[in-house]
């Protein structure tokens, strides 16, 4: 069964209001692969000005991050629930920096994908090891040892896209290569076997982010087990809509 190809666009805390309207018009204009489903994750605060002004069912919109409980006093946060009632489809869990600089759990990663789940959420699920687990060799017991604390607390993938993400090379141009790339996503394509089902493993979208750009993301688009991108900075940028296109 061939795996729909899937870009995400993170935009991080990154603009204002005027340059969310400019990123969406670039993105009404374009020419976008029919074949490539395509999910942007604007600021919170410009979610449902950006969710009026999509024009293409092609294009859904993410948060970047969302709280596990419905309701209750936790300042600042907003909830899986009260993106279901916005009707924001799609949710980013664990990104490397929720871990990192603000002390996100593989816990709390599986209580929040729990809860997204629970309220009919998609969710974009990120994994990834830092520069010193590499240099140690242990990426991939790293990116498995994520991936169970979520699979202790879910049972259906079908709604669940995973994005490796490996620290070193987000934000910092140093892409993984296709072969260093490929090697981690076959090694969670078989982790999804042997936890999952091989039914499951095959129909998972296992995509990758860090560094993307259009002059990198057809090779790796290449690769067997990448179904696609999780791109941060290039993802304000025209070059966006090139990565879109990257099987094109
Ligand atoms: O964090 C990232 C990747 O960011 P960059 O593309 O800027 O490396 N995606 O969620």
């Amino acid at each position: 069964m061939a795996r729909t190809f899937f870009v995400g666009g993170n935009w991080k805390m990154n603009g204002s209001i005027q340059t969310s309207k400019d990123l969406v018009a670039n993105l009404n204009k374009a020419q976008l692969d029919p074949n490539t489903e395509v999910v942007i994750a604007p600021p919170a605060l410009h979610l449902l000005l950006v969710k009026d002004l999509v024009e293409s069912s092609q294009v859904k919109i993410s948060a970047q991050n969302a709280y596990h409980k419905a309701s209750g006093a936790f300042t600042g946060e907003i909830s899986v629930s009260q993106l279901k009632d916005a009707q924001v489809p799609w949710v980013i869990i664990g990104h490397s920096e929720r871990r990192t600089l603000f002390g996100e759990a593989d816990s709390n990663v599986a209580e929040k994908t729990k809860a997204a789940l629970a309220e009919s959420l998609s969710v974009i699920l990120c994994v990834g090891e830092t520069l010193e687990e590499r240099e140690k060799n242990e990426t991939v017991s790293v990116v498995v040892r994520q991936l169970d604390a979520v699979a202790a607390e879910v049972n259906d993938w079908s709604k669940i896209v995973v994005a490796y993400e490996p620290v070193w090379a987000i934000g910092t141009g140093k892409v993984a290569t296709a072969e260093q790339a490929q090697e981690v996503h076959a090694a969670i394509r078989k982790w999804a076997t042997e936890k999952l089902g091989s039914q499951v493993a095959e129909a998972l979208r296992i995509i990758y982010g860090g560094s993307v750009a259009a002059k990198n993301c057809k090779e790796l688009a290449g690769q067997p087990d990448i179904d696609g991108f999780l791109v941060g900075g290039a993802s304000l940028k025209p070059e966006f809509v090139d990565i879109i296109n990257a099987r094109l």
